[in-house]
């Protein structure tokens, strides 16, 4: 839309060539799943670490084979918390909270992390932290520390933040630091925020959606073209969520339509990018058990004010929005069943390198043979460990620069 570009970011679409991306290489995180915190901190299974940090290694492989500048967050957060003591500050208020450590511990360990090195500081600040691994001596005066087990956590571990895509999103040159729905994310955006406040790299860098309170998450927000956002609302992405984000984004001039899709309150598709995923400038890959039923309510800036239509068929209103005749539905023509499976397994959980290329994952057999023959370039990755927290090489990025289309 109308404004300029800071160099060296900016995405206003699924589809253009990408530059640069955000991504977590996963970490000790995941060691801290267990079967009994699972379901809680998200994931269906006990991924496989070194094999999970072995399929990650080859898909940012892949991306930098294909000229993609590629930023881990655990170094960017390293970096900006070598920088900048707010940024310190910042990440420790957020990681430690008096109402559950009370005010003896929280204290003890805030003054312990603020001379912590900034390796320590980051993993501490990701993988968490148990009561056993508490540096400081035992303490008499901490009811608290006295009456939990040794395994319990003083600071929550983010094996969630391999999903890079959810807890921030660009839109135009501006970055938006989401507000995620459950409590297992909501300490992610704490990470992202700082990091985009202090790293280096990002000086001068804008916000759009500022004023948030309501969840939005982003794995529910598809650029479908320059001026043209789809917000899934379901599990996470709420009503007013999605309407703050509509408001936020005409106010500051970066889209001129919003759809905004109902999409099942369920596992399964917990957020837009689950059963739908764009592939080219005019194409996407869809669920087939959705594709014809998905409704979307179109958010329209006016000068009087805001327009909401609809609900009508998603893809009649996003072929409208676009200014395209018609948005391409690759239709994956799979039985329900091989396409519930593949869906699961995010089959359609595409990243595109640039229009018609996109990363997928190789288990997902049928739906790429059917990309492949509707044109598509799939370059495949493994994502047999990584898969197991129900994301795909979509979930698994957040673009911080494409080439605009
Ligand atoms: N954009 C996505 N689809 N992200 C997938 C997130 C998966 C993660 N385990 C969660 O439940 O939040």
């Amino acid at each position: 839309m109308a404004s300029e570009r800071t160099s060296g970011v900016g995405v206003d679409s699924e589809v253009g060539t990408l530059r640069t991306v955000l991504l977590h290489r996963p970490g000790d995180e995941l060691k801290r799943l267990t079967p009994r915190n699972n379901d809680q901190l998200l994931f269906d299974g006990l991924p496989w670490v070194d094999r999970a940090q072995d399929e990650h290694d080859a898909f940012a492989d892949l991306l930098r084979s294909r000229g993609v500048d590629t930023l881990l967050l655990s170094d960017v957060l390293t970096e900006a918390l070598t920088v900048s003591g707010a940024a310190r500050i910042q990440g420790i208020a957020a990681a430690v909270d008096p109402r559950r450590l009370g005010h003896t511990l929280a204290q003890e360990l805030s003054t312990y992390l603020r001379t912590a090195d900034p390796v320590t500081l980051a993993t501490v600040l990701t993988a968490g932290m148990t009561f056993d691994e508490l540096p400081i001596g035992p303490s008499g005066a901490s009811l608290v520390r006295r009456m939990h087990h040794g395994g319990d956590f003083v600071i929550e571990p983010l094996p969630n933040l391999l999903f890079t895509r959810d807890s921030s999103f660009w839109i135009g040159d501006r970055v938006a630091i989401t507000s995620l729905a459950l409590p297992a994310r909501a300490r992610e955006a704490s990470l992202t925020d700082l990091i985009y406040a202090h790293h280096p790299r990002f000086l001068g860098v804008r916000r759009a959606y500022e004023s948030h309170t309501a969840p939005v998450e982003g794995g529910d927000v598809l650029l479908l073209a320059p001026g043209v956002i789809a917000v899934g609302v379901g599990e996470r992405t709420t009503p007013a969520g999605a309407e703050a984000l509509a408001r936020s984004v005409f106010e500051d001039d970066l889209a001129h339509t919003v759809l905004v899709v109902p999409i099942q309150q369920q596992r399964a598709s917990m957020h837009l990018d689950t059963v739908c995923t764009m592939v080219d400038v005019d194409a996407v890959v869809m669920y087939p058990a959705v594709a014809h039923t998905l409704t979307a309510f179109t958010l329209r800036r006016e000068d009087s004010g805001v327009s909401i239509r609809g609900a009508d068929p998603f893809v009649e209103a996003a072929a409208d929005a676009m200014g395209i005749g018609k948005l391409r539905v690759i239709d994956t023509g799979l039985d329900h069943v091989t396409a519930e499976r593949e869906q699961w397994d995010d089959g359609n959980n595409t990243l595109a390198l640039a229009p018609g290329v996109v990363v997928a994952y190789e288990r997902n057999v049928e739906t790429n043979a059917r990309l492949e023959s509707s044109g598509i370039e799939v370059l495949r990755i493994a994502g047999s460990e990584l898969g197991s927290g129900r994301g795909g090489p979509r979930c698994m990025s957040c673009p911080v620069q494409r080439d605009p289309v």
